[in-house]
């Protein structure tokens, strides 16, 4: 059996996620005891052939943590949650990997789809912790346990790709046009139903910048909405921010996921089918493709228009928001491209280069619902 799945299965899976026993039996007995053993058969098993490797560390030995050990052939995560005292772990594997192919089928990244099916697991597990199912030494656990209607406030805070739905880039030189903080721009954009925040602010001072980023992210978290920062990695950890958005020209994808650690979102922006596939190899959570149409905003920026952006969905693993020269009149026409994974629009001047930011954004999200309800 070990051997048929050393030499039939590893080859072709993309992923595999062996505890730690399960690990040493296909390392031929290797010792697993601690997180630098689990890092080095993660590696090796790697070398066996799947793209990627997740070695579970819960039954490793006296930790206080349960650390699992992912390797994409590049970079290792250690992702860790605290270690839930039960004996009712039955299915816990079944339910991470099926977890895991969810996402991937929502259009997850690797990375994200194990984190997202990490912290399932554990909510799980805490909620089932208690339960007395018959008398055998190991109980099952509960991976109904969203069902139930108590538990809807504890949602989990991991990027949800339908945040993506309208996307507000905020542009300092539009809020000092009308004469408005970016704080006052943030709050009105959330209000008036903005799902996710970018501040792209090129011409900001850094201390300044990092004060504003600061009580952005107050608001944004106050609102259940992430707040990404554009380029500015150092202004993302000082500030705590949910993510980052970078370009092609920016710091590489795998060096900022190396930076922010695995449970931040990184977005990145991509032209071209090419783009997109490294992106989602690099562990980047979406992508923001365009410019869809002209745009001022954004000099010399090359426009691909609703082909472009066609063409780039149907290349792309990753869920995909659509930018450049969006706005209220064609806002439409870029969602009926009906990619399955275009998840919606990022804008600025739309928001942003108006008189009232609130009114704008409402109008906007109106627009959109819509739009997706007839689709
Ligand atoms: C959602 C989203 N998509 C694309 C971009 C463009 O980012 P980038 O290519 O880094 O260009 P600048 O924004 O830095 O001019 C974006 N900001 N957001
Ligand atoms: C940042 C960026 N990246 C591609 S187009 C663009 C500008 C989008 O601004 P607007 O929504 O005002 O056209």
């Amino acid at each position: 059996m070990v051997s048929y799945c050393r030499e039939r299965l590893l080859p072709i899976a993309d992923i595999i996620t062996p505890n730690v026993k399960e690990a040493s039996a296909l390392l031929g007995g290797a010792q697993i005891k601690t997180v630098a053993e689990m890092r080095s058969a993660a590696k090796l098993l790697h070398e066996m052939g799947p793209r990627f490797v997740l070695v579970k560390g819960g039954d490793l030995p006296n930790s206080s943590e349960s650390v699992d050990v992912f390797f994409d052939g590049k970079e290792f995560h250690e992702l860790r949650s605290p270690r839930i005292a039960t004996r009712n772990t039955h299915g816990t594997g079944c339910t991470l990997a099926s977890c895991i192919a969810a996402e991937l089928a929502k259009g997850s990244s690797m990375l994200s789809a194990v984190k997202v099916a990490k912290r399932f697991v554990d909510n799980a597990l805490d909620y089932s912790k208690n339960m007395v199912i018959g008398t055998g030494r190991q109980g099952p656990f509960d991976h109904f346990f969203c069902l139930n209607k108590n538990l809807q406030s504890s949602r989990c805070s991991i990027f949800n790709p339908d945040d993506l739905f309208l996307y507000a880039v905020t542009d300092s030189r539009m809020n000092k046009k009308w004469n408005r903080s970016i704080v006052d721009a943030v709050k009105a954009a959330i209000e008036g139903g903005a799902t996710i925040i970018q501040l792209r602010e090129k011409e900001a001072e850094t201390r300044e910048f990092l004060e504003e980023a600061k009580s952005c992210v107050g608001i944004c978290r106050s609102h259940g909405v992430c707040l990404l920062i554009n380029d500015r990695i150092d202004i993302a950890l000082a500030c705590d921010a949910d993510g980052v958005h970078v370009g092609q020209s920016d710091m590489p994808v795998d060096q900022v996921r190396s930076l922010l650690g695995p449970d931040k979102i990184i977005g990145v922006s991509c032209k071209t089918p090419e783009q997109a596939h490294q992106a989602w190899k690099d562990g980047a959570d979406y992508i923001g493709s365009g410019g869809v149409f002209p745009t001022n905003t954004k000099a010399n920026n090359r426009t691909i228009g609703l082909d472009g952006l066609e063409t780039v969905c149907k290349a792309s693993k990753l869920p995909v928001v659509a930018i450049g020269g969006i706005g209220i009149s064609n806002a439409e026409s870029v969602m009926q491209i009906n990619a399955p994974n275009l998840k919606g629009v990022a804008v600025v001047s739309a928001l942003f280069d108006q008189e009232c930011v609130f009114t704008q954004a409402k109008k906007l999200h109106k627009t959109l619902k819509e739009t997706t309800r007839e689709m």
